[in-house]
């Protein structure tokens, strides 16, 4: 072969490995870009948001920052394979105020000690011990107010309701509470009726000692996530939930939740043989041979929604119940921040970016400890994902100035794997936080024990454990470093932290 051609060969060769290399440049390009691949399915949710959502959003900061943040910490974390480690710091990086970039978290980097926020709890200790007034904390209990004092021969069930205070449902030190679980996890059930109201299937239950619990059945394995296309309002209720949501609560020191135990019952026995009228019409065999009811209700009480024994022994929730209505009356309040409750509305905390001023001008919450026990909601239900927080009540007897009651989580631990920040949206609206709740979620996450270790303890003892699905205690840590880290935005922009974190000596 002449120089040449060989020459020509070459440089033909060379053209030919040249296009073939900018080929391939360009399809990784197209497939690797930094920007995670849009799946379809939040194709179609931007489509439609575009289509139905954008005449009512008008560019809310709170609410568009949350929003982003929740994109940005969910971008990964419907994928089990991906848990969305460092969640919280992606959080930082969105805060309009806050112009830093987002530290990258990895597994080798110690956790954040929050020195900073540790520091402001510390001066609101000091400075309550310095100013606190000498009166005594006028905190009476039912069993006070009613005039009633307990006999010697006092049920638990009496000890329970009298003992119910302005300030809580149990005292922290009382053994009335787990004694009392332990006989409803085991007591003898003598009457059920099917609870009137509310969406899904609830029972009453009656014992034999008299006292009476109110029981939601287990529909699902623990590892059933909410389905995708479900909102928060067509979600399945979930026993589990209200379970731990109990614990949950207690943990925090809040003591506002109804206390709840996990149960075994054996349909035919427990329930069958003792359902009269309605809902007695409802039991059934199923083509499985296993015995089923649905019962009464305005949701998922059909055929096709049934509640099934394995063959007949089903799980429940027993939530011990409240004094009756015409001894100790309750009001409903409606929540500031519900949620629209339609699927193609949203709430006005969602577009306005100032609608905690708005909650503040309103009688409770301009004064006393109400907003302080709107955030503290918002702090527990952020952590179990429970978006369904549309009412709560309070014992009338007790005053506006009284603890909020934390009922239904049934919604709640459904996504194991999304962080629904819209949840905070109270406390980041608001920049609020009462500090003994801060104190509290401060301890959990420095340790020794972190808030999945001490609520796995916790629910270890229920008799249905192991309560929770493994990724929601693991969410538990997840979410609390999301809260400190929007209390921690909060600071920083606000002009005196003391503003943030409040100690409301109600
Ligand atoms: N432990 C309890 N003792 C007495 N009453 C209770 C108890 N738990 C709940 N209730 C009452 O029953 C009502 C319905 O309970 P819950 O909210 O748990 O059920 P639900 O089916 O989720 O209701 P809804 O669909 O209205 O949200 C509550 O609003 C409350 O007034
Ligand atoms: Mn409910």
């Amino acid at each position: 072969m002449k120089l040449k051609e060989r020459v020509v060969i070459a440089v033909m060769t060379g053209l030919v490995l040249l296009t073939v290399v900018l080929v391939l440049d360009v399809e990784t390009r197209l497939t690797s870009d930094d920007r995670p691949h849009t799946p379809a399915h939040a194709r179609v949710q931007y489509a439609f948001r575009q289509r139905h959502l954008q005449k009512t959003s008008n560019g809310s900061r709170e609410a568009s920052l949350a929003a982003a943040a929740s994109a940005q910490l969910n971008a990964a974390n419907d994928d089990p394979a991906h848990p969305p480690a460092g969640a919280g710091e992606a959080l930082l990086g969105v805060g309009a105020t806050s112009g830093r970039e987002a530290p990258k978290s990895t597994p080798t980097v110690p956790p954040d000690p929050y020195d900073d926020l540790i520091k402001v709890v510390m001066k609101v200790e000091t400075l309550s011990k310095k100013t606190r007034r000498r009166r005594k904390h006028w905190n009476p209990t039912l069993g006070e107010l009613l005039g009633l004092d307990l006999r010697e021969n006092a049920t638990l069930w009496d000890t329970f309701h009298l003992g119910i205070s302005r300030d809580e449902l149990y005292g922290s030190e009382d053994p009335t509470v787990n004694r009392l679980l332990q006989q409803v996890a085991t007591m003898p059930i003598t009457h059920i009726t099917q609870k009137e109201g509310g969406t899904q299937l609830k029972l009453i239950i009656e014992f034999i000692d008299g006292g009476h619990a109110l029981f939601k059945p287990m529909r699902f394995p623990r590892e059933q996530q909410t389905l995708k296309n479900h909102f928060y309002f067509t979600d399945f209720e979930r026993h589990n939930a209200e379970i731990a949501a109990f614990h949950l609560d207690r943990m925090l020191g809040f003591r506002r939740a109804v206390p709840i135990v996990g149960r075994n019952v054996n349909i035919t026995q427990e329930l069958y043989a003792l359902a009269q009228g309605d809902l007695l019409k409802t039991f059934f065999i199923s083509p499985d041979n296993n015995l089923c009811f649905h019962g009464k209700c305005s949701y998922y009480c059909d055929t096709a929604h049934a509640i099934c024994g394995n063959p007949d022994m089903l799980e429940g929730s027993f939530a011990i119940f409240l004094p009756g209505k015409e001894a100790a009356p309750r009001k409903v309040w409606r929540h500031p921040w519900r949620r629209s409750y339609h699927k193609r509305r949203k709430a006005q905390w969602e577009v306005d970016d100032d609608y905690c001023d708005l909650v503040k001008e309103v009688h409770p919450y301009n004064e006393g400890r109400r907003l302080l026990d709107i955030m503290d909601m918002s702090v527990l239900d952020f952590l179990m994902g429970n978006m369904d927080r549309h009412h709560y009540e309070t014992f009338k007897m007790f005053g506006n100035n009284s603890a909020p009651l934390h009922l239904d989580h049934g919604r709640g631990f459904g996504k194991p794997f999304h962080d629904e920040v819209s949840i905070l949206a109270p406390v980041y609206q608001c920049c609020l936080i009462r500090h003994s709740t801060l104190a509290s979620l401060l301890r959990y996450h420095t340790g020794p024990h972190r808030l999945s270790e001490a609520m796995r303890s916790s629910l270890s003892v229920d008799p249905v454990n192991p309560v929770l699905w493994e990724p929601h205690l693991t969410a538990l840590d997840r979410r609390l470093n999301i809260i400190l880290q929007v209390i921690r935005e909060c600071v920083e922009k606000a002009q005196d932290p003391l503003h943030v974190i409040v100690n409301d000596f109600h």
